[in-house]
């Protein structure tokens, strides 16, 4: 049976910390800030949303949240995000994804102070991140590093495969795996052969948005499986991309869904805000 990989717990673990160290910064007189704005109503979006509130306001994070109506133009949203880059009492700012079709993400993402985004999705925060010197790091990937390092799970030399290639997940991913010289290969919708090539890792990371995608016959005896999917099943419960009980049995490590990767994600978040506040 897998050793289960508590992202859940880890994240309470992180938070404490941040609580500890945030209630000192406040007696220098210095309250980190957070904005999240939230375009349109997307639902899975709100429950992410309202999970980041719950813990900054935990942390003692000063946390702003816009939710913007979808009929919001884009040079407006622009400017909401300039006002942020102005604003001395907001050390980070982060515009959920995925947007309206009629506003240009990329065009937001790049308004963005780099020293402001703790998403680490600015093209110069991913340009660091793919030169070897990061600043910022996509949360994701990072909470995912901070997993395996807390288990004592060492990439160096592993055969480490990603499925998915995503620029917020699958590719600052494989860049941070290998960075710590894992062997890495990346694999997607058209790779041939998905579960012989997958069968090859001893880290796998699973990033593709299908429920219950990876079975066993895509696991390694004793593989290391991280497992990233967030999907709603047909009653309406979250579910990861990696069938969870058969796969269990096979891997050496996994991370549950819920439970695994995403406290994890917001724990980076959080992390990265108080690091901002603190330079
Ligand atoms: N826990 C967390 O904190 C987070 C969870 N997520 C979740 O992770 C999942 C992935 O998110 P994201 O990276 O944004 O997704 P995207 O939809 O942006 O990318 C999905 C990737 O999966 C690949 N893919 C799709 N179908 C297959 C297939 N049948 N075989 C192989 N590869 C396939 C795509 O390939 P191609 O490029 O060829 O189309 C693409 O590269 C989602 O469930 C999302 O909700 C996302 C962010 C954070
Ligand atoms: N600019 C931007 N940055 C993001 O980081 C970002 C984004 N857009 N868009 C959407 C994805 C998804 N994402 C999640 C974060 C936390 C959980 C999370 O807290 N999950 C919990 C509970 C979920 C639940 O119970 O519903 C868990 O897995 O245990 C999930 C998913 C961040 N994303």
């Amino acid at each position: 049976m897998a050793k289960l990989i508590d992202g859940k717990k880890l994240a309470g673990e992180i938070t404490a910390q941040l609580t500890e160290e945030v209630s000192r910064m406040k007696e220098k007189g210095i309250v980190p800030g957070l904005v999240v704005l939230l375009v349109g109503d997307n639902p899975a979006s709100q429950t992410y949303v309202k999970n980041k509130e719950i813990s900054a306001k935990k942390i003692g994070i000063h946390s702003v949240v816009e939710r913007i109506p979808a009929s919001i133009t884009e040079a407006e949203l622009l400017a909401k995000i300039e006002a942020y880059n102005q604003d001395e009492t907001i050390h980070g700012i982060l515009v959920q994804l995925p947007l309206p079709k009629h506003i240009d993400a990329d065009k937001v993402l790049l308004a963005i102070h780099p020293k402001k985004d703790v998403d680490g999705f600015h093209p110069y925060n991913m340009g660091q991140l793919f030169i070897g010197s990061p600043d910022k790091i996509p949360c994701t990937p990072y909470g995912i590093m901070k997993m395996l390092e807390a288990y004592q799970i060492e990439p160096e030399g592993k055969k480490a495969v990603v499925i998915g290639r995503s620029n917020i997940v699958g590719k600052p991913m494989a860049q941070l795996l290998l960075m710590q010289n894992a062997t890495v290969t990346m694999t997607h919708s058209r790779t041939q052969d998905l579960p012989a090539v997958a069968r090859e890792a001893d880290i796998l990371v699973v990033a593709i948005g299908r429920g219950n995608f990876v079975t066993k016959e895509f696991v390694k005896p004793g593989a290391v499986v991280i497992d990233v999917g967030m999907n709603r099943d047909e009653n309406g419960k979250l579910i990861g991309d990696v069938k969870f009980d058969e796969v269990e049995p096979v891997a050496g490590f996994i991370t549950p869904v819920p439970g695994g990767v995403g406290p994890m994600t917001i724990a980076m978040l959080m992390e990265q805000t108080v690091a901002n506040a603190r330079k």
